[in-house]
Parts: C-alpha cells; structure tokens; sequence
C-alpha cells in the first residue's frame, strides 16, 4: 500500500483557479474523506490523484514517488465513480476480470483474483449475471469489484454511494469500513454525505473553494472546528450562529448578548477580542436546551415556530427575536412537546458553545468535551 502527499498542489483551467495550493499527507493505510460545498474542488482533486487531470502547480507523491507525469495506469490507484459504468454486455465475472485481461494477466490468476474480490463482496452467486440483471447495490459492489482485483495501492471513490437509496447507503457503508479493515488499503474517499464522513473517515479533509479549511478527526473537526466555515459544514441540522455583542469576561467565560437583549455565556478566551466587539455564538442543536422553569431573567427567550417528530428525537425551531434565523434544538422525543406560537426560554450551554470573530475564527473554547457537564436539571433535552 502507499501514503499519498500533496505539496503546494495547484489546479487552473484557463484563468479559472479550482485548487488553489493544498498541502495534505495521508499515511499509508488511512482512510480519508474529502468533504465540502459542491464546486469547492474535492473531484477535482481525486482526479489529479488519479493522474485524469494535469497539475498546474505542485507535487503529489505516491508511494513515496513524485508522481505528476507518471501515467494514470502505472499509478496503483484503482477509483471507484458514482455513475458504476459497468460494461452491459459482459457478467459480472467478465467485468470484474476486465481490466485484468487488457493487463494480460494469466487466466488462471484472474480467475482467482475475481473469486477472491467476489467472496469479499458476497456476490459470488451473481458471476454469471450480466449488469441489466442487478440491484443497484450489487452493480456498486460490482464497480468496487473492480477495483479490488486490480490490487491497487490506493482506492479512490467519488460519492460512490449516492446512487443508492437510504438503507442501502448505510449497509454499503459499513462494508466498505469492513473492507478497509481487510484490505488495509489507503483509501481516498469524496462525499456530501455528513454520515459516510463522519463515520467513515478516519481523517476528514473540510474544503472551501479550492482549499482546505481544516484537516481532523471526525471528533476534532466536530469539537474543536478552527472557524465558522468547518463549525457549520459538519453537523445536521448545522450549527446555529447568533450575532452578538461581547459585554465582558473572565478568565472562564465570556459575556455576550443576543439581539433580543438577553445574555448568554460562553466558555471561550476572548482575550483578543474588545469589549463591544461583534460576534457570532456558535451552538449545536444538542446543545440548546429549552428550560422548563426558568427563573426571572434567566435564558432567552425565543417563539417556537414549528416542531418536528423524528422518531427519537425532536427538532424544535424557535425565533429569537431580531436573530436572522431560527434556532433549532434537538430534544427528546418524548419531552412534552412545545406548539408552534408558544414562547420558550432557550439555555445556551455555555460549556458547548463557541464564539467567532468577525471574520470567522473561533476562539479557543476553554473547555474540554470529555469533561463538559451533562445536561443540567430542570432541562428537556
Ligand atoms: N474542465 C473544467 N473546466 C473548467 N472548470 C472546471 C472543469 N472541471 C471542473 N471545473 C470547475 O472546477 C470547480 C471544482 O469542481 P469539482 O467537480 O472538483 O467540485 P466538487 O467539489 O467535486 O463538486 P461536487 O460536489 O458538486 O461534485 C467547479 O467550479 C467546476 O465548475
């Protein structure tokens, strides 16, 4: 298997900049998903990787090897579309062992590569099944098929399982985790979905128009994002941001004001910030708490405008007033519910908040998740 390296990797067409100088190391074995808006660069990338696209600007090392004009073929990259492109009027068998014959591997070795990349996949009783005759899921796992038999170094999958409808995606999901862990191969893995990333990556690459904006675990990008951008990319329903104004601080936790004219705090260093300063408080649905029996003065409050049943949990949207938008707050679905028109107060918990300067950057939460405190009393989420 190989570790792939990016140096300084720039990508233009014509007077159009799409990768804009990225840096990243991914070790051998790893598992990365590339995340990001759409149009920010992620396919681009993968494909430069795979050697479909010229490099503008930079160096990409494969394997330990400066690989910018090396053929896409002699690479040991094997990519994996959304679109599965299996040829119609060949088996499965015949798909699978493909690229093999055009490499004229022996007979007998692709036999046995396509057996073995079968019985990995559980499709071994499809092999004499021509694409026309399988299940979107099977023709994907034919696709990834493909792959395997060509025992790249490195795999690269573009959205590989959006095709593929809500139950299926997750099944897929967790074979493809099941594969990388026998496979032991570096995996290169590109995606909208929020799940895949998260529960996929071993490392998650965040990108925005033609950069990278942060490179973590999932728990780091989740708990510790560098700036607003990341904060609100991951996370569904996404982070909530209010504006506010900073009224002071301490060396725990910071003083802030909602549009409303309630206060809020918020266990951030701001010392690089002036009292009076415009910020952004960041919180996550699950920590929003809506209060049962708030006392004068205490939380804000906000007017419930729609309530949404999930099964097992609640999304309460709520206005506060002169907040540009709602905030949601994820709670339990057996909480009595609150209507559409009633008045909550919402609790910021102070120790899973974030604050943001105006141009983004977080400040450094002065708390640490493993040890926040769990919900307090009185709360219903
Ligand atoms: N051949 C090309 N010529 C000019 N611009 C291109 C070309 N290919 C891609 N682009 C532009 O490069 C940018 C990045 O495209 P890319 O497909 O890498 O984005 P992406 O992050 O994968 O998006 P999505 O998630 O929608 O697939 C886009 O703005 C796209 O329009």
């Amino acid at each position: 298997m190989a570790s792939v390296c990016l140096r300084g990797i720039k990508k233009q067409y014509g007077s159009t900049s799409v990768i804009k100088g990225v840096d990243l190391d991914i070790a051998d074995g790893e598992f990365v998903v590339f995340v990001g808006p759409s149009g920010c660069g992620k396919s681009t990338l993968l494909r430069i990787i795979a050697g479909l696209e010229d490099i503008t600007e930079g160096t990409l090392d494969i394997g330990g090897k400066v690989s910018n004009d090396v053929a896409p073929a002699e690479r040991g990259i094997a990519m994996v579309f959304q679109s599965y492109a299996l040829y119609p009027h060949m088996t499965v068998a015949e798909n699978l062992g493909f690229a093999l014959k055009l490499a004229k591997v022996p007979k007998p070795e692709i036999a046995a590569r396509v057996e073995k990349a079968a019985a990995i996949l559980q499709i071994g009783h499809l092999l004499d099944r021509r694409p026309n005759a399988l299940s979107g899921g099977q023709r994907q796992r034919v696709a990834i098929g493909r792959a395997i038999v060509r025992k790249p170094e490195v795999f690269l999958f573009d959205e590989p399982l959006s095709n593929l409808d809500a139950a299926l995606r997750g099944q897929t999901r967790v074979e493809l985790a099941r594969l990388h862990r026998e496979l032991k191969a570096t995996m290169i893995y590109v995606t909208h979905d929020q799940v895949e990333a998260m529960t996929l990556g071993q490392k998650i690459v965040v990108f925005n128009a033609g950069h990278i904006e942060q490179v973590g675990t999932p728990l780091e990008l989740y708990e510790r994002p560098v700036n607003k951008f990341v904060a609100g990319f991951l996370g569904s329903p996404r982070m909530n941001f209010l504006d506010v104004t900073l009224l002071g601080a301490d060396e725990r936790a910071a003083t802030v004001r909602l549009p409303n004219g309630a206060e809020a705090q918020v266990a951030a260093d701001v010392s690089r910030a002036a009292v009076g300063a415009s910020l952004t408080l960041g919180a996550r649905p699950e920590h929003v708490i809506i209060l049962r029996h708030a006392a004068d003065g205490e939380g804000v409050p906000a007017v419930v405008s729609l309530v949404e049943y999930l099964g097992d949990v609640m999304l309460v949207y709520a206005q506060v007033e002169g907040a540009r938008e709602m905030v949601a707050v994820k709670c339990d679905a057996d909480a009595a519910p609150p209507a559409a028109g009633d008045t909550v107060t919402l609790a910021f918990q102070p120790m899973r908040a974030y604050l943001f300067d105006s141009d983004g950057r977080v400040f450094p939460p002065a708390w640490n998740a493993a040890s926040a405190p769990s919900t307090p009393a009185g709360a219903t989420a």
